[in-house]
């Protein structure tokens, strides 16, 4: 029994030996084995850890909310991003041959140098603690003047790297911003229902709430974001290949597969413990957006909340909005601060112990086919080995990274392609705003569902067309009105009943529900409110907007014939008063709110549109001033269509479109003696009227006596 158990180990031993010696005689295939599988490995995983994850069920549900206010918009590394990050970046990078594609190829170069350089670096580094092992004074200063020299080229590429990067982050910038500014403010005088996206974004869609800070904030850190990517993920995965390579001829690829194993264990775990950092930036971005909004809201209207006294209120929206953005980021720090601590942990502490470990190996082990070294070169070898570990651990580590900074670049991705997305679809007429709860009704839904027709045409006409507004309330089912060029129109009615609505509807601002609209183009009418616009300008732009200078003398149009048409407005000493036509000021301060109507006016003048829309545009100028203009207007040829609650303006008008407020009106020729006469013996009436019951009472007193 005894025999045969020794015969049993013996035929073990020796197949075990025959093991060994068949793994040593093929080690240096196993080697190679090793190392390239380890290539497709590091390349496998980084590509597995950065692919899509899949949406759920109701992240999906949820995605057609995406980015409405007060909901945090969903934001994850999955398909979603990716095919939003593919055609930002097509936008970015137009072709192999552009600008961008050129600084990337630069920029991947000055990549691979750096890390052939820290490769080179690392050995050099064990080569300078070996000669000072061996205490060989000559060999240390030889390998110190290598060390200065190599320093010539490791700063100019570092310099390099960064200067690129920051170029490369203004030139996406640049590509987004253009596309989205052409987009936003579109073509001038742009034809088709596509222009005036920068108005249909605030007015007819819900879905961005502060396009400015989108465009100015979101796209410039978007563009910082994805240029630092590129080199946070492309040089680490490269680091990790050659520096594991290179680790690999020193210490054996046996040890460098183990200590693979023990780091991707580690790494899996930080991995499911990493907060969700992309949809904090989102939600950062859009806080921070509504502060601003808030802010910027209370320095516009500074005056009218000045007189009201409304700064407690003002106070408590700012500190409101404020609270939320400081909420957000104490809670985004707080997971930053534990996820630290756990990060470090593992990235710095646990793989530096690995790290040493496997340095040891060539030091207590002999490595088939190693030779045998001294102490000096014992040490050349750990100080080589560990510096090459050190590097590739912080190279995995910045993989590990850069899954935050993916995180985060999906954030602003989500951003950047919500504005591109909405922009996209208000151009194409698709809006996503809340309705009314009377937009739900049968007939009225019906009404929402269809679209109108609109004709070009001198004249101005209405079959049967609704008047929406764009939360889907209808104020007038079906309108039907004429008039030709050179007819004026007095719209009158009660507040909110769609006068304006009208006006929004011949500037091609609002979609037509229904029937036929008759009109000329969007350019053909000018538009004075209430409390007119004032551009960013000289003096003379405020008459000529929105006309460049050039464009004023290519019309044959002087300084000389800009003071004439201010004399007709009596507002020619304005440009004495003010320092010139060149003078520069916030005109929206400077002049009064009846100069303001004035200049407007003086603009209309000038322009000598085919239509003028006049919104309560003369309700801050004397009435003597207001026929002067409403007379020199009709000289020109300009058509009024006039929205005024002033029974003085009726006699410069053929019509009348009488709404009553209840979703009917009556269009009509316009009488203005005969209305006049009527309105005098109705208010004499309603006068009479109420003179009752006081007299009543007083009857009722006398009757006492
Ligand atoms: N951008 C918008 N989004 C949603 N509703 C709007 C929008 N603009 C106007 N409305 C609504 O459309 C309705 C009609 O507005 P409109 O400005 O035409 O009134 P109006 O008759 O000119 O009133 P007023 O005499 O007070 O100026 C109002 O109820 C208003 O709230």
């Amino acid at each position: 029994m005894a025999v045969l158990s020794t015969l049993r180990s013996q035929e073990f031993k020796k197949s075990l030996d025959r093991l060994s010696s068949l793994y040593l005689r093929n080690r240096p295939l196993v080697q190679r084995i090793l190392n390239i599988s380890f290539v497709f490995y590091v390349l496998g995983t980084t590509y597995k850890g950065f692919a899509a994850r899949p949406a759920s069920a109701s992240a999906s549900k949820k995605k057609k909310s995406e980015g409405k206010e007060g909901q945090p918009p969903r934001v994850a590394v999955d398909a979603l991003f990716y095919q939003r990050l593919r055609h930002i970046i097509s936008i970015v990078i137009p072709g192999i041959r552009s600008k961008e594609a050129l600084m990337l190829l630069m920029h991947s170069s000055l990549l691979i140098t750096r890390t052939a350089i820290s490769l080179y670096v690392a050995t050099l580094d064990g080569k300078i603690v070996a000669s000072l092992v061996r205490a060989k004074p000559l060999e240390f200063f030889s390998n110190i003047l290598r060390w200065l020299l190599v320093a010539i080229p490791a700063t100019w590429t570092n310099s390099w790297l960064s200067y690129i990067q920051s170029k490369l982050a203004i030139a996406y910038r640049t590509r987004l911003t253009n596309l989205v500014m052409q987009e936003y403010l579109g073509e001038k005088n742009e034809v088709g229902p596509g222009g005036k996206v920068y108005y249909k974004i605030s007015n007819l869609d819900d879905r961005i709430k502060n396009p400015d800070q989108m465009i100015t904030h979101d796209i410039q850190r978007f563009s910082a974001s994805l240029a630092a990517i590129y080199s946070n993920l492309a040089k680490p995965v490269l680091d990790v290949i050659l520096y594991n390579y290179q680790l690999s001829q020193n210490v054996g690829a046996e040890g460098l597969v183990g200590l693979t194993i023990m780091v991707q264990l580690s790494a899996a775990l930080l991995r499911s413990l990493t907060p969700p950092f992309g949809s904090y930036t989102a939600l950062s971005a859009q806080l921070a957006g509504a502060l601003r909004h808030t802010h910027s809201r209370l320095a516009e209207f500074a005056e009218e909340i000045a007189f009201m006294g409304g700064e407690e209120t003002e106070k408590m929206l700012v500190e409101r909005d404020y609270a939320t953005v400081i909420l957000h980021e104490h809670r985004v720090l707080r997971r930053k601060w534990w996820f630290g601590c756990v990060e470090e942990g593992i990235v710095k502490w646990l793989w530096g112990s690995f790290g040493l470990v496997l340095c040891a190996i060539p030091v207590f082990f002999k490595l088939p086919g190693a030779e045998n070294v001294d102490l000096g070169g014992r040490t050349e070898g750990f100080v080589t080995n560990r510096r090459l570990l050190l590097s590739s651990s912080d190279a995995f580590g910045r993989v590990m990274y850069s899954y935050k900074d993916l995180s985060e670049l999906a954030g602003y991705t989500a951003r950047v392609s919500a504005l591109l997305e909405t922009m996209e679809d208000v151009k194409k007429g698709r809006f996503e705003k809340a309705l009314v709860s009377s937009a739900s009704t049968e007939e009225n839904a019906k009404i929402l569902q269809g679209r109108g027709e609109v004709i070009m045409s001198d004249n101005i006409q209405f079959e049967n067309v609704p008047i929406v507004t764009p939360n889907g309330d209808i104020l007038v089912r079906s309108l039907s009105f004429k008039i030709q060029h050179g007819q004026h129109l007095l719209i009158v009615g009660p507040n909110g009943c769609g006068k304006s609505s009208l006006f929004r509807i011949l500037g091609g601002l609002w979609p037509v529900y229904g029937g036929i609209v008759r009109k000329p183009p969007a350019s053909s009418f000018i538009l004075i409110p209430q409390r007119p616009y004032l551009t960013l300008g000289t003096l003379r732009d405020q008459i000529i907007y929105p006309h460049s200078q050039a464009e004023m003398t290519a019309r044959g149009i002087t300084d000389d014939d800009l003071l004439k048409i201010l004399a007709v407005v009596q507002m020619d000493n304005v440009v004495e008063r003010e320092g010139g036509w060149d003078s520069v000021r916030e005109w929206r301060d400077a002049l009064s709110g009846g100069d303001k109507q004035k200049i407007a006016w003086a603009r209309l003048f000038y322009h000598n549109p085919k239509y003028a829309i006049l919104d309560e545009a003369t309700s801050l100028v004397p009435p003597d001033m207001e026929g002067r203009m409403m007379e020199h207007a009709t000289e020109l040829g300009i058509t009024l269509l006039t929205v005024s609650h002033r029974p003085s303006l009726w006699k410069y008008h053929e019509f009348i479109l009488h709404y009553d407020g209840q979703g009917g009106y009556v269009f009509t020729k316009l009488d203005a003696e005969k209305r006049l006469a009527l309105q005098s013996e109705k208010q004499a009436l309603e006068t009479k009227l109420s003179e009752v019951p006081r007299m009543r009472a007083r009857l009722a007193e006398l009757k006492g006596f």
